[in-house]
């Protein structure tokens, strides 16, 4: 037989990819499509998900195309997607009944604020590892059921099905026969039992969401379902799923405890494998399901940046100072520090570890001689900090000193941005070979569900360090920067509790 590959599906954020990858873990081809951002009001953010669905089907169609490959040669094919965005559709028609609420939308947080407002934060976080907040599946389901004309009765008759992306696109490529997710991306939902590795009546009912519009929960690395030979040119065993970070985590070989990863994307979500057992935050970390994978579950503890690219991207398409992402390096670079200047990116609110969801952008200690260079350097070092503020909480929950952080994504490419990672840390940031580590990750959840790879541990030698970044900093330089910048975070926490915000 000829050679055979694993066909990996990366529905992110900003994107949909598709990657096509050989047993040595090489990239063999890429296609990409840029989704359309909805912002209908302030906080909201929304995509479409049929123009999801098309435009996974396109690259992955235009990735065998491109690596003159057909179905036959396509082993498997890994799923990793943007978590918690959620979809309902109707079950008969297959059309959703609502634009998806993308995992950024704060639409909820006021319906949150109630429910922890009635003391109901404590079960939450207990039963799911998650912290009572808007960014989960939960209230954004409750929040279509409750305001799309109809949808609760017919919710409650069965009609309608609650998906996540991987559940989304799995449907549509079994033209409606499968209705699942993983355990990773129902850990995301704050309706699953991390514990149990069930739904939750309990969550089910407090959120009012009828327990007949869930997908079956499965494992990570298994065959869910074939591809109608429509859709690629012949039937594909789907036969890995997890969320974007956790496959990221995978993708990166963090498959022992201790081990951490930090994704650059939109946001910024920092990982650590914590192994058979889930550890409670003490510091306002996330619990999550690290991956299920040949019977074996193993949890992580995470750190939720709102906003990481995601500066970036608001540089150019907001202001206006950059034509593209790539040139936020030259302008940042055109001065040697941020003259004093901080930028807090909660445009979404906060995310780990301040959970401020009335928190919005802020940007303190400008001055006359103040100049876009220095805001696209605030923009970047922004990044960095946050960063700093979930490591030092994710080494006080695991009572350890982390080595080296590995880092992938999208904003990686940038020198600058890694370069100052590594000196507000003190730790030597390490960039592997593949950056498209979530796609790999994919890649291999699947590859192992279908014997094309034997075991997790058969992988390591996979992982190649492309570049590390030693820090350089003089360490009083790194701290003045960093009291710099939580006191620009307590401004803007000050500003959403003494607006009493919106
Ligand atoms: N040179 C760069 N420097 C910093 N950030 C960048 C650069 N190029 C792209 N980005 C940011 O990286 C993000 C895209 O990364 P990606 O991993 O594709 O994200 P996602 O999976 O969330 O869609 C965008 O937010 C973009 O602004
Ligand atoms: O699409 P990304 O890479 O920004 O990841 C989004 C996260 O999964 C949201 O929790």
């Amino acid at each position: 037989m000829s050679e055979a590959f694993i066909l990996a599906l990366d529905q992110g954020t900003t994107s949909s990819r598709a990657i096509l990858f050989n047993a040595a873990g090489e990239m063999v081809s890429v296609a990409q499509k840029e989704l359309t951002q909805y912002y209908p009001q302030a906080g909201w953010v929304e995509h479409d998900a049929q123009e999801i669905w098309a435009a996974q089907v396109g690259v992955a169609a235009e990735a065998l195309a491109n690596a003159r490959v057909t179905a036959k040669n396509v082993a498997a094919i890994g799923i990793t997607n943007q978590r918690e965005t959620t979809v309902v559709w109707d079950r008969a028609t297959g059309h959703p009944i609502h634009r998806a609420i993308v995992w950024q939308d704060r639409r909820t947080a006021q319906a949150c604020q109630k429910l922890r407002d009635d003391g109901h934060a404590d079960l939450i976080r207990s039963r799911t590892g998650l912290l009572l907040d808007a960014y989960f599946s939960g209230s954004k389901v409750r929040w279509i059921l409750d305001n799309v004309p109809g949808a609760r009765e017919r919710a409650e008759r069965g009609e309608l099905a609650f998906g996540t992306m991987d559940s989304w696109l799995i449907w549509n490529f079994t033209a409606g026969k499968v209705h699942v997710t993983d355990v990773t991306n129902a850990s995301r939902t704050m309706l699953f039992n991390i514990h149990s590795l069930q739904w939750d009546d309990e969550l089910l009912a407090l959120l009012d969401i009828p327990r007949s519009m869930l997908p079956e929960v499965r494992s990570s690395s298994e065959v869910y379902g074939h591809t109608q030979a429509s859709h690629l040119g012949g039937p594909i065993p789907i036969a890995g799923v997890a969320g974007d970070q956790h496959a990221a985590l995978f993708g990166q070989q963090c498959i022992a405890p201790g081990l951490v990863k930090n994704t650059y994307g939109t946001g910024c979500f920092m990982m650590m494998n914590t192994g058979d057992t889930p550890i409670a935050s003490s510091n306002q970390l996330l619990t999550t399901v690290a991956w299920q994978v040949g019977g074996r579950t193993q949890y992580a503890l995470e750190g939720s940046i709102f906003v990481g690219g995601a500066v970036v991207k608001w540089l150019r398409d907001g202001l206006g100072l950059i034509r593209q992402s790539s040139d936020v390096a030259a302008l940042a670079g055109q001065v040697s520090d941020n003259g004093g200047v901080y930028l807090v990116p909660a445009f979404a609110g906060l995310g780990a570890p301040h959970w401020e969801s009335q928190a919005r952008g802020t940007l303190v200690g400008a001055t006359l001689g103040t100049t876009a260079a220095h805001v696209a350097r605030a923009a970047l070092e922004s990044i960095c900090y946050q960063t700093v503020d979930v490591l030092r909480a994710m080494q006080a929950d695991a009572g350890l000193r982390l080595a080296e952080l590995r880092v992938d994504g999208g904003a990686t490419v940038n020198p600058l941005l890694m370069q100052f990672q590594a000196d507000v840390l003190g730790v030597s940031v390490v960039r592997p070979r593949i950056t498209e580590t979530t796609a790999l990750g994919a890649a291999y959840l699947a590859g192992l569900a279908v014997g094309y790879w034997s075991s997790p541990e058969a992988l390591q030698g996979q992982w190649q360090m492309e570049r590390t970044f030693d820090p350089a900093m003089a360490p009083d330089v790194a701290q003045r920067h960093l009291a710099g910048w939580q006191r620009a975070v307590a401004t803007a926490r000050f500003w959403a509790t003494a607006q009493g915000a919106d």
